[in-house]
């Protein structure tokens, strides 16, 4: 069949115009500096070609895309069907996507491009040079993206970690170390209920108008609303006025896939223009991160612990002092299984040295389109959270009450954020699955497959508790033993700030499945409502049981 199918006019392809267009198109954002959009514009275009090739035999059982993400191995296969007219085309789309590569800061990829180009036009005098150029600027350590430019840039450095692994608690090691230092805050929290403010640390050098709370969905959900928009507020309020910020820390919810996030810093042209990724830094909870990385999802759902480690640029592996010594090597072998590159620290309490943390330059996105994610550059179509059946509905406005929600049973009430009035944001999730991972093994399977379309595991949902009253310390007691034995292996995370009768000081839950702490902290402020606080967090929630129970501790 393939010799028969090998002749040029049997071979179906794109009308030339299609790809002029792409083409024009695509230099034209590489003239104005919109790098990521170009790339988009060219993948379409490759994406069609490779749509109109599929048929070829020798493309049987291809995994989709590859004309995108390993496009040398792609090219080794068709070439011989492909007519002269047809390689032009291609070669001209690879070389044009390699220059805007470049602009991003990923020279190696774009090095790999111009393999492909030169594969279709060996002849090619000017893009042998051209390739020639951008390998030695790889072998000569490229610049990260901007070159030069990047140091007028305000850094920015996003800490991730799953629920509880010690994300605010490394935040507030910032704060009391980087006095003199102007840096603002975006702080995301996964939950119906926001108890992060109350945590961090109100003595640090970091005023109120700088720091930006986003409770209303998972952050990797909303980076093209909700983040950019505190983004620029933030470089307004600073920059635009005159006084720079020397960096920005982004904390993501536990349940935050950093993927999308990092891509903002890539995919908006004014973030892109103003602010630099300085690297991502990664909070592993030593004593619960295997059950994190071992747990099976549901069909297409992320596992947002294997891809938090997978971007990661420096790791904290933390709560060392929950395990054995045995215990942290397992850790530490299974974290460099995911990923080999990231520097590693042993930390108790979220304490490492800034130098470890701040102005490292460490994000290359060389390395994540190499190692971690061959598709990061490809654009989401969607994504979302699987809200058991719900799953065209997450965009909906489910107005902003602080309460509970008992009696109302729709799971995808329960979900990620959806109670502070979201209907102000892209509608953003339908659940449609990502593609499988080859190996089923979670902490193995390849964290990139599928980046087109991130799913969250519709089971994980969480309620927010919250009382004008005050509670009965023996009862809270209680509750909170109950609350750990009994649904302590599906709580991932649960915490509060709680008015405790008779106790002056505000009293701080956590609890990361059965590890719990609780203690007065801070005192209530002058005129402040004594009230509680709670959030929950975790698989198959049962919001009346946790209310009603939660309600047996009030001062009646
Ligand atoms: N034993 C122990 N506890 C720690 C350590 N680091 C943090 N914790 C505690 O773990 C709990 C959770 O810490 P946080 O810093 O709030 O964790 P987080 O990652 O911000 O949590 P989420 O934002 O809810 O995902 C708190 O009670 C911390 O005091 C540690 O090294 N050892």
């Amino acid at each position: 069949m393939s010799a028969g199918y090998g002749g040029a006019a049997a071979l179906p392809v794109a009308p030339s115009s299609s790809v002029a267009a792409a083409l024009k198109s695509a230099r034209a954002a590489l003239a104005e500096q919109k790098y990521f959009d170009g790339v988009q514009l060219v993948n379409s275009a490759l994406e069609s070609e490779e749509e109109l090739l599929a048929g070829l035999p020798v493309n049987a059982d291809v995994e989709k895309l590859e004309i995108l993400r390993s496009p040398e191995a792609y090219l080794q296969r068709v070439l011989p069907q492909l007519p002269q007219a047809k390689r032009g085309e291609l070669a001209q789309l690879y070389r044009v996507r390699a220059e805007l590569l470049v602009g991003l800061g990923a020279s190696k990829r774009a090095a790999v491009d111009l393999s492909a180009a030169l594969l279709l036009q060996p002849e090619d005098a000017s893009l042998l040079k051209q390739k020639q150029q951008v390998d030695a600027s790889v072998a000569g350590g490229a610049a990260a993206a901007g070159g030069a430019a990047a140091s007028a840039k305000t850094p920015v450095s996003i800490i991730t970690g799953f629920l509880g692994s010690g994300k605010t608690t490394l935040l507030n090691h910032i704060l009391e170390k980087q006095h003199g230092k102007r840096i603002a805050i975006i702080e995301n929290e996964f939950g119906e209920v926001g108890i992060d403010d109350a945590l961090l640390n109100t003595k640090s050098s970091v005023t109120e108008e700088n720091i930006i709370e986003m409770n209303n969905g998972c952050i990797c959900c909303t980076v093209r609303g909700d983040l950019i928009a505190g983004l620029k507020k933030l470089h307004k309020q600073t920059t635009g006025k005159g006084k720079p910020l020397d960096g920005i820390i982004i904390e993501t919810t536990g349940l935050a896939d950093p993927a999308p996030v990092a891509q903002t810093f890539f995919a908006d042209e004014f973030v892109q223009a103003n602010m630099v990724l300085d690297g991502i830094l990664t909070v592993v909870d030593a004593k619960h991160i295997m059950l994190n990385l071992r747990e099976e999802k549901p069909e297409g759902a992320v596992n947002e612990a294997v891809e938090q480690i997978a971007f990661a640029d420096r790791i904290l592996l933390n709560k060392t002092d929950l395990v054995t010594p045995q215990e942290v090597a397992e850790v530490e072998a299974e974290i460099r299984s995911i990923n080999t590159t990231a520097q590693i620290r042993r930390t108790t309490n979220s304490e490492v040295d800034m130098d470890f943390l701040l102005g490292i330059q460490a994000f290359s996105l060389d390395k994540i389109l190499q190692q971690v994610n061959s598709g990061f550059l490809e654009e989401e179509e969607a994504h979302g959270h699987g809200h058991g059946g719900h799953e065209e509905d997450h965009g909906h406005a489910h107005g902003g009450h602080g309460d509970d929600c008992s009696g109302c049973d729709d799971p995808a009430h329960g979900g990620h954020g959806s109670h502070e009035g979201h209907g102000g944001h892209e509608a953003h999730g339908h659940a449609e699955a990502c593609d499988k991972a080859a190996c089923d093994h979670p902490a193995h399977s390849e964290p990139n497959k599928g980046r087109r379309k991130h799913v969250h595991d519709y089971r994980v949902t969480s309620v927010g508790i919250i009382r004008d009253q005050e509670v009965q310390q023996d009862k809270l007691d209680s509750f909170i033993s109950w609350l750990i034995q009994k649904k302590g292996p599906d709580l991932y995370r649960s915490k509060g700030v709680l008015a405790v009768k008779g106790v002056k000081e505000k009293f701080i839950f956590h609890a990361v499945h059965m590890q719990f702490s609780g203690k007065p902290q801070d005192l209530w402020n002058e005129g402040e409502k004594r009230c509680c606080k709670m959030v929950f967090i975790g698989k198959n929630l049962d919001r009346a049981e946790l209310n009603e129970k939660f309600d047996e501790c009030l001062v009646k």
